[in-house]
């Protein structure tokens, strides 16, 4: 059934870097697209609106109140979402926090020289870790945030998404920082680590993988994406805002050029790899978002839920779409899937009363 609306799409985390870019391309790839900014900030999420609305005058712009750390909100805006639209046809889970994040100045210095420097510096491996907190829902403030707020969103939306002769794609911004490594099934919030956002990106790509299995043949697929290192609010709460602009044409470089100090014998073989050094230095939040408007414009069963796609970088700038293949196994991302259901379960009881008035049932 086509809806009079035409497309929609929600993006979480819309009224700023990534995903406020994804919703301008978006919309100028598709003016009938009816675009739904899900954000916990109104007033930023209206100057959002406003904004878009100047650019595409004719365009439907809505917004939504949404704290993906916060369960409550969730059902909340599942509800409204659920209310305003027949059919939602892509649900891009992009809001993020890498929480109170510090620098590994000893790690940097390290890296810059050392025959791993590009994969280092595309991954930011072991450079930064991070303070967490808890929510008012006694979870880890990061994985709430970046993974389980959008599961329980995911949940409460199945209606919407999953529609007969129709298919849904729910699309993760994941990172390449997420590492199996900084993930622990038994911690799977990573309560213990500094690694929360490396833990929650791989949870995020394994969840990914479980929803399309959990979801076949019920108009659902899933995709995990990575837009590559770009400057936002959230990469520029890493360092101070001036040793950005300083830092700038250091990135540049390192996106074009090949260190001499990689050719070696021994790394021979990565120098094709690593010409346009840095590949996934994407650094603006339009180049950033190739992936992201690529992955609305494929057949979904085209697409491999077994890969993450990413934004790169040519030497000069122009932004391409690649993919790697996710470093998970299906067995373990389905007993974290199980898990996810049991927390879940866990808070449709303890606020059974309060959902079921948000549901009007
Ligand atoms: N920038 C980069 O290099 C990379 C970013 N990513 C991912 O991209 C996504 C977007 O980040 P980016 O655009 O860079 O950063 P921004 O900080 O610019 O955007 C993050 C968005 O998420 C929102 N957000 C944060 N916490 C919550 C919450 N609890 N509930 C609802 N919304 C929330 C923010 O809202 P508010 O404005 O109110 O803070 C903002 O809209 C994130 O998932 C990030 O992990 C992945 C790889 C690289
Ligand atoms: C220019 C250098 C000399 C100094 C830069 C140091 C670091 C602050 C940054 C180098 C690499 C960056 C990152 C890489 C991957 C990103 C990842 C994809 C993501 O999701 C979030 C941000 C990154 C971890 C990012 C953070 C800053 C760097 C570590």
């Amino acid at each position: 059934m086509a809806s009079p609306l035409g497309k929609v799409a929600v993006i979480t985390g819309g009224n700023a870097g990534i995903g406020l870019t994804l919703a301008e391309r978006l919309l100028t790839l598709d003016s009938s697209l009816t675009l739904c900014l899900a954000c916990r900030n109104m007033i930023k999420a209206e100057a959002a609106r406003q904004a878009l609305l100047t650019s595409h005058p004719s365009s439907r712009v809505e917004c939504v109140r949404l704290d993906t750390s916060d369960v409550q909100s969730v059902y909340t805006a599942a509800q409204k979402i659920r209310e305003e639209y027949p059919r939602v046809d892509y649900l891009y889970l992009n809001a993020g926090t890498m929480g109170k994040v510090s620098v590994d100045a000893m790690a940097i210095l390290k890296a810059m020289v050392s025959p791993r420097a590009p994969e280092i510096f595309r991954t930011g491996e072991k450079l930064l870790s991070q303070k967490d907190e808890t929510t008012k829902d006694g979870l880890q403030e990061i994985f709430a945030t970046n993974v389980f707020g959008h599961f329980v969103l995911i949940r409460e939306l199945e209606d919407v998404l999953c529609q007969p002769d129709h298919t849904s794609q729910v699309i993760w911004t994941s990172s390449q920082n997420a590492t199996r490594k900084a993930f622990d099934l038994e911690d799977f919030q990573h309560s213990e680590g500094q690694e929360g956002y490396s833990s929650s990106k791989y949870a995020t790509d394994m969840l990914s993988a479980a929803l399309t299995e959990a979801y076949r043949g019920r108009g659902l697929v899933s995709h995990t994406a990575c837009p590559g290192l770009v400057v936002t609010n959230l990469t520029k709460g890493i360092l101070p805002p001036w040793v950005w602009w300083v830092m700038l044409p250091l990135l540049w470089v390192m996106r074009a050029l090949v260190p001499s100090m990689t050719i070696s014998p021994h790394n021979g073989t990565e120098v094709l790899v690593m010409w346009a050094l840095v590949p996934s230095m994407t650094i603006s939040p339009h180049n950033g978002t190739e992936v992201l408007v690529w992955l609305s414009r494929q057949v979904p069963s085209s697409l491999d839920p077994l890969c993450k796609y990413t934004s790169r970088c040519k030497v000069w700038g122009t932004a391409y779409v690649d993919r790697e293949k996710l470093d998970i196994d299906l067995p373990t991302a389905e007993q974290f899937y199980q898990k996810l259901l049991q927390l879940e379960n866990h808070f449709r009881e303890k606020y059974r009363e309060v959902r079921s008035e948000i549901r009007g049932q």
